[in-house]
């Protein structure tokens, strides 16, 4: 299995995602100040493979810190997580890793020196845990997936897959277990203008794994749909408000009303950790704005001409009328029973 974050030697060794599909480089990380340069550059992405580098740069930070001052190392420590936290605003994961390893620290009575340690035990099951979550998320899509036909074309956008996960991914979690059971035909996946995570990294985790994968352009999916070829829509998440609204990369939204129009279900996976509770509905998420570069240039090539604006929204948000269900490491749920996600294990 592909595994994107790796505690190796004292560091953390992550695959580097700008550069894939044509190069594939690992990068090791020593330091939090360059975990959360390699978070805000998409270096590592994906809400979940966020949280969990995030976790490693909050005990990169702490065992920097050198005072055996308790409340001193707290007050550095809170510090990290300010940086870490500074990075990316949208996806909730990154919010919830650091808020746990910050609870872990308080929690922890003992020296410095255990602190820390506990700390990196900490990020190494959060890192854990998010293997097996998204290994249930996968087999709880695969049984929600709809029992006609019996093997299924299956549209995506963006990347949610392994590389955005410690592993195995999301809505590519629910691909690879319909692929295991025989249930997919292949995978569509959208190019996902600007930065093109479909085209480049869902494309390219496919093609890693044999699923047969077709690329379009976002603009094709409403045609693709019309013309019969697509049987679901999966699509991951940054983070679902209380009511179901969810935010995903710019796109989703769209996708979500041309499959409404042609009555196609769409479905959303996402670990627990992604649904903030905190929001009644998606208006409160904060959406990132990135540079306009990834707009008006690919590689050296600028695309426009000089003297027009840009507005460069990262996520869009997709009301809960249009999902089918989300799907968590729990079971999937209308998105107006969300509450339940908790209790119930389907
Ligand atoms: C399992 S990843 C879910 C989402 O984080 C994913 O769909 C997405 O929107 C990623 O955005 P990105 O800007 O590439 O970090």
């Amino acid at each position: 299995m592909l595994y994107p974050i790796v505690w190796q030697n004292n560091s953390v060794v992550l695959i580097d995602q700008t550069r894939l599909p044509n190069e594939y480089a690992v990068i090791e990380i020593h330091r939090c100040e360059d975990m959360a340069e390699a978070i805000s550059t998409m270096i590592v992405r994906g809400a979940p493979a966020i949280g969990v580098a995030a976790a490693y740069g909050m005990y990169l930070g702490a065992r920097e810190i050198e005072t055996s001052d308790r409340t001193e190392f707290l007050h550095q420590l809170e510090e990290v997580a300010q940086l870490l936290r500074s990075t990316r605003p949208t996806a909730v994961n990154l919010f919830w890793a650091i808020g746990r390893m910050m609870q872990t620290a308080y929690e922890t009575l003992g020296t410095i020196a255990q602190i820390k340690q506990i700390l990196l035990e900490t990020a190494q099951t959060i890192n854990a845990e998010d293997i097996q979550t998204c290994q249930a998320i996968g087999d709880h899509g695969l049984a929600a997936l709809p029992k006609t036909p019996e093997k299924l074309i299956i549209l995506t956008h963006c990347n949610a897959g392994a590389l955005a996960t410690a592993g195995y991914g999301t809505a590519l979690g629910v691909v690879r277990s319909a692929w295991r059971e025989g249930r997919l035909t292949r995978v569509f996946a959208d190019e996902t203008r600007p930065r093109l995570q479909g085209a480049k990294l869902t494309a390219w985790e496919c093609v890693q794994e044999g699923i047969p994968v077709t690329v379009i352009t976002d603009n094709m999916a409403a045609h693709c749909m019309k013309q019969g070829l697509i049987d679901a829509v999966v699509v991951g998440a940054d983070r679902i408000a209380a009511n179901g609204d969810t935010a995903n990369k710019i796109g989703t939204y769209s996708l979500a009303i041309v499959a409404k129009a042609h009555n196609i279900p769409f479905f959303v996976a996402a670990p627990i950790s992604t649904i903030d509770f905190t929001l009644s509905n998606g208006s409160q998420i904060p959406i990132e704005e990135r540079h306009p570069s990834e707009i008006y240039q690919i590689g050296d090539t600028i695309l426009t001409p000089s003297g027009v604006e840009f507005y460069n929204p990262a996520f869009d948000v997709t009301p809960a009328e249009l999902i089918t269900a989300i799907i968590t490491e729990n079971g999937a749920f209308a998105p107006g029973e969300l509450v339940k996600c908790h209790t119930i294990s389907q």
